[in-house]
C-alpha cells in the first residue's frame, strides 16, 4: 500500500498553519513538507520583510515590537485568504488572540513542539532572531517557552519534535499525524 501522503498530488482544504517557537522548524519543516505535497508554501517571516523591504531586525530597531506585530497580523490575514498551502508562522503570532481566531477560521494548527536544548542549539549561532539579542539568550528563550507552551498547547495539533530526526524524516511523520488527526484535509487529486 502508498503511504498516503508521501508523494501523491494533494488538494488541501484548508491550511495548514505551523506554529512554534523559533528554531522549532516552521520554515525547514514546512518547506519539505509542501514540497512532499505539492501546495504552496508561504513564510510570513519572509512575506513581512519582503513586503517591508527590510529584514525582522531591521523593522524591529526601526519601528519596534509592536509595529512589528501588527504587520504579522495583516500579513498573516492576507496569507491565510488565499489558496490553501503550508503555512510558516513567526514564533510570536499565534500569542495574539486575533492571530489565533484567524487561524482557526482558515486553517489547521500545528504546533512543532521542541525542548529547550535542540532550540538552543539550533538557534545559538544565528544573530537573525532580535528577541534573542539580551545578555543571556539561552536563558531568554527559556523565559519564553515558559510563557509561550501554555498557548502553543492550544493549538490543533501537538506535533512533538525528535531531536534526532533530520527535516525530511519530521516531514514525513508529520504528514502522518495530520492525516490521522484529519484525515479529510488531504484530498488526493
Ligand atoms: N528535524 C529537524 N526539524 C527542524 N529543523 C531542523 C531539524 N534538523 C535540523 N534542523 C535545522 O534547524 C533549523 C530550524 O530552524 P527554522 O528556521 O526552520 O526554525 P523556525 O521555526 O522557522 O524559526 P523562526 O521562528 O525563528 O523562523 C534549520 O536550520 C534546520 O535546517
Ligand atoms: O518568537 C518570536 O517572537 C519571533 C520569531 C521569529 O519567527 C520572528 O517572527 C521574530 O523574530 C519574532
Ligand atoms: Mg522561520
Amino acid at each position: 500500500m502508498r503511504r498516503k501522503g508521501t508523494c501523491m498530488k494533494q488538494r488541501l482544504r484548508r491550511h495548514i498553519v505551523l506554529i512554534g517557537m523559533m528554531g522549532a522548524g516552521k520554515t525547514a519543516v514546512g518547506s519539505e513538507l509542501a514540497r512532499r505535497l505539492r501546495v504552496p508554501f508561504t513564510d510570513v517571516d519572509s512575506e513581512i520583510e519582503a513586503a517591508a523591504a527590510m529584514t525582522i531586525s531591521e523593522i524591529f530597531a526601526r519601528d519596534g515590537e509592536a509595529f512589528f506585530r501588527d504587520r504579522e497580523t495583516q500579513v498573516l490575514a492576507r496569507v491565510l485568504g488565499g489558496p490553501p498551502g503550508v503555512v510558516s508562522t513567526g514564533g510570536g503570532a499565534w500569542m495574539r488572540g486575533e492571530n489565533r481566531e484567524l487561524i482557526r477560521a482558515h486553517g489547521l494548527s500545528v504546533w512543532l513542539n521542541c525542548d529547550l536544548e535542540t532550540l538552543w542549539h539550533r538557534v545559538r549561532q544565528r544573530s537573525t532572531r532580535p528577541l534573542l539579542k539580551t545578555a543571556d539568550p539561552k536563558g531568554t528563550l527559556a523565559a519564553l517557552i515558559e510563557q509561550r507552551y501554555p498557548v502553543y498547547a492550544r493549538a490543533d495539533l501537538n506535533f512533538p519534535a525528535r531531536p534526532a530526526d533530520s527535516v525530511e524524516t519530521s516531514a514525513t511523520r508529520l504528514i502522518e499525524a495530520i492525516h490521522a488527526a484529519e484525515p479529510e484535509l488531504l484530498e488526493q487529486r
